[in-house]
């Protein structure tokens, strides 16, 4: 069975995607993900204006169920990003931008209009905002500000990454806003944010920066992934798109992820773990899920999740 897809009229050979961040920040990480078996393109870690180094070290931190980091946006900066996509390959690329502050946002995405870049882009809204104001996925109106002005002038294929939504309320008002703008996908969750672990040894925080508080991302998220992903399809247009990711380890989890909707599937924690052979195994256990229940295709079950 091949599991391929297309969105915004770009074929991917394959619904599966490395979450942004994770086996994507060099040349030789993003080659492999594209060279890899069972892989549908590669997703840039997110890029800022300028290169940069993050945040101290240690900032990732391996649990029992998953994974709790505060990297900083360590990138090799826009420049390099936009180059390496704007290049051939055999897959696709989704060019992941965040900005440190809006006129970043905007102005990363001026340069992406006006270069030969024709491929998907995807705006992490996760990003910090100004300082004492939340995340700007989780400030509506500067959200909305921010996609009328991109649409003021943006005419290329253009997703957004979300955090995870916790309220129902948010999911209608967030959906509201989205449905407002000509977007090709959003890509759902980012890690759930500001956890804390403790290494009860020394009786200290695991990783270094910001008082040990990090977003966490493996199999531990996935119900909260699952949510999110199914509370935007049955909200958003249908022309806008979901890539489902958060808490994925396994067949069933993708299976799980495509009955609430998702087009397609992105691993972030346990590809770090386990390394690109990830998706030969997720491809053989969703096709043996599916053979067991007789499906010979995705669209056969995807988003037709039951109510109880
Ligand atoms: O600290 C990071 O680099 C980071 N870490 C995440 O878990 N999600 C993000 O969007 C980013 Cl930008």
């Amino acid at each position: 069975i091949d599991f391929k897809t297309t969105m915004a009229s770009v074929e991917f050979p394959s619904i599966f995607l490395n979450a942004s961040g994770v086996n994507c920040m060099t040349v030789a990480e993003m080659d492999e993900m594209i060279n890899a078996a069972c892989t549908g393109g590669v997703v840039t870690k997110s890029a800022t204006p300028q290169q940069r180094e993050g945040n101290p070290q240690p900032r990732y931190y391996q649990l029992e169920h998953g994974s709790i980091n505060s990297m900083g946006l360590p990138n090799a900066g826009f420049p390099y990003y936009l180059d390496y996509v704007t290049r051939e390959h055999a897959k696709p690329t989704i060019l992941s931008v965040a900005g440190l502050q809006m006129s970043d946002n905007i102005e990363l995405l001026h340069k992406i209009q006006a270069s030969e870049y024709t491929g998907l882009t995807e705006l992490n809204l996760s990003c910090p905002n100004v300082i004492g104001k939340p995340q700007v996925a989780y400030d509506f109106e500067e959200t909305d500000a921010l996609l009328a002005e991109i649409f003021s002038f943006y005419t290329k294929p253009l997703g957004v990454k979300l955090p995870p939504y916790f309220d129902l309320v948010h999911f209608d008002q967030m959906a509201a806003i989205l449905n407002k703008y000509p977007l090709t996908h959003i890509n759902t969750v980012n890690s759930v944010g500001n956890g804390l672990w403790i290494d009860i040894d020394t009786e200290k925080v695991v990783i270094k920066p910001k008082q040990g508080f990090g977003g966490l991302g493996g199999a531990m998220i996935l119900p909260t992934a699952l949510a999110n992903v199914r509370a935007f399809r049955q909200r958003l247009n249908p022309s806008i798109k979901i890539i489902g990711t958060g808490g994925v380890t396994s067949g069933k989890d993708v299976f799980m992820h495509l009955l609430c909707g998702a087009d397609m599937v992105s691993v972030g924690t346990a590809l770090l773990h386990e390394g690109v052979g990830i998706f030969q195994r997720l491809t053989d256990e969703l096709a043996t899920i599916m053979a067991e229940k007789g499906y010979t295709s995705i669209e056969d079950f995807r988003g037709k999740v039951q109510d109880f």
